[in-house]
């Protein structure tokens, strides 16, 4: 199945060249025939074997090891691992349309999936061959997940302030301190840490801290209990305490100090993806209550004739549609080589937001049953909310995207 994937994947490159030099002004707004192909994959596994199970594993929270086993077999994980690793080398932009279709069927699940992508991209923009080919190959051999640790009990939107602390003994890092809200944080083989080697607490966020991998099974590592979240059930948080965990100094990426910078860098990957899973969950939103409305009748006719109904579908419409825009832009962007931290925040910021006004408008238009559990949009406006925490706040975002508007402020 695998091969498969690959196969739709290898022309893919090709084929958008091709297109490239028949379409000169650069912009287009077509997906090629091989990302097609490749959209249908995700979707009719997202359709046929996510949606059914969803609701069981939002009731159980179990992690979706199933579905992980066949995704991964299906080559619908790890699609940006180099090839040199055995992976496809993807583009942010075609995992984006993965991603997408996975949380049309359960952002839940598709968190659990992604979040291993997170955990991922540190290695992938700042690890070396030897780094590259022992973690994430490894992610290739077998279905296994990677977690991404910086956040703290009281170190969240301010990754400044991370406390973990790593010192360094001869060949090794020692590690020390607690992580919190880690997805994936009890069933991941490796992590990515960031931990303060600058023991000076006045010394600049660029060179204070260091990343590290850290396998799983290290000694003095222990995940915490899975925290009962109100959405995305199926995705694994946990707490993370630190003892006297010894990294080797193979295990650092880059260098000391250069942590933060690759801890932001990463962002600026994942947030396309991000917002591309809160498209795919307000389209779901849309699609669920555009059926609705068709279905249900008030005051002699289907309530989807009542122009009350029809503008919210209409403004769901429009939502979908601009925010899968703000994921395109900031993906092709980050895929063309340009700085897309300031798309990226507008894609993942607005596409929050999008996701938690269809959520809520989706469950209006249902009504009393939208308040109930045996209709899917309740689930949907509990899955919605933490689009507006994780990956960075709705607020962060807005102090990313002033921050370049007043910048840019400053040469008009
Ligand atoms: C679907 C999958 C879901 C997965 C589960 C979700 C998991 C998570 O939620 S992960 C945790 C999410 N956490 C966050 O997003 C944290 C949000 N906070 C931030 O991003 C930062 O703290 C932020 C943006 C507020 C900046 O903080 P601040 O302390 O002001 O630093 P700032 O001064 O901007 O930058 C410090 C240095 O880093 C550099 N830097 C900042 N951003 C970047 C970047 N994007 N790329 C490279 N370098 C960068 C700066 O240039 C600066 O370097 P220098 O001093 O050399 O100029």
């Amino acid at each position: 199945m695998l091969k498969q994937v690959q196969n739709i994947f290898k022309p893919n490159y090709l084929g958008a060249l091709r297109y490239a030099s028949s379409h000169p002004n650069g912009y287009n707004f077509e997906l090629n025939e091989t990302q097609l192909e490749f959209q249908s994959v995700a979707r009719k596994f997202a359709r046929e074997e996510i949606v059914p199970v969803a609701g069981e594993y939002d009731k159980s929270g179990k992690y979706p090891w199933p579905i992980i086993k066949k995704a991964h077999a299906l080559g619908l994980m790890n699609g940006h691992i180099p090839e040199h690793c055995g992976g496809l080398a993807s583009s942010i932009f075609d995992g984006c349309l993965v991603a997408e279709e996975l949380a049309y069927a359960c952002t839940g699940i598709m968190t659990a999936l992604e979040a291993s992508g997170l955990g991922q991209t540190p290695v992938i923009i700042a690890g070396n061959k030897e780094q590259q080919k022992k973690y994430l190959g490894r992610l290739i051999e077998e279905p296994l997940v990677a977690a991404y640790c910086v956040t703290e009990p009281v170190a969240g939107s301010d990754v400044n302030g991370v406390k973990t602390r790593a010192e360094k003994k001869g060949n090794e890092w020692i590690l020390n301190g607690q992580k919190m809200w880690i997805t994936n944080g009890g069933v991941a083989n490796w992590y990515f840490v960031l931990a303060r080697t600058n023991p000076d607490p006045k010394a600049p966020a660029a060179n204070a801290f260091t990343g590290f991998i850290v396998d799983g099974d290290s000694p003095g590592l222990t995940p915490g209990r899975k925290e009962i979240n109100m959405g995305q059930r199926a995705s694994d948080t946990r707490g993370i305490t630190f003892e006297d965990v010894r990294i080797p100094a193979e295990n650092v990426l880059i260098g000391e100090g250069a942590g933060f910078k690759v801890a932001m860098g990463t962002f600026d990957k994942t947030r396309p993806p991000v917002a591309a899973g809160a498209c795919g969950l307000a389209q779901r939103c849309l699609d669920e209550a555009s059926k609705y409305a068709t279905e249900r009748k008030a005051f002699g006719t289907s309530i989807g004739n009542h122009q009350a109904v029809a503008f919210m579908l209409a403004d769901m419409a429009i939502a979908v549609e601009t925010t899968r825009l703000a994921w395109m832009k900031s993906a092709w962007d980050v895929d063309n080589g340009k700085r897309n931290s300031y798309s990226a925040a507008i894609a993942k910021c607005y596409g929050a937001d999008i996701a938690n006004k269809c959520a809520s408008d989706a469950v209006q238009i249902f009504g009393g049953n939208g308040f109930n559990s045996d209709y899917p949009v309740e689930k949907l406006m509990r899955d919605a909310k933490i689009y507006q925490i994780y990956e960075g706040t709705s607020q962060i975002q807005r102090i990313i995207i002033s921050r370049e508007v007043l910048g840019r402020a400053k040469t008009l």
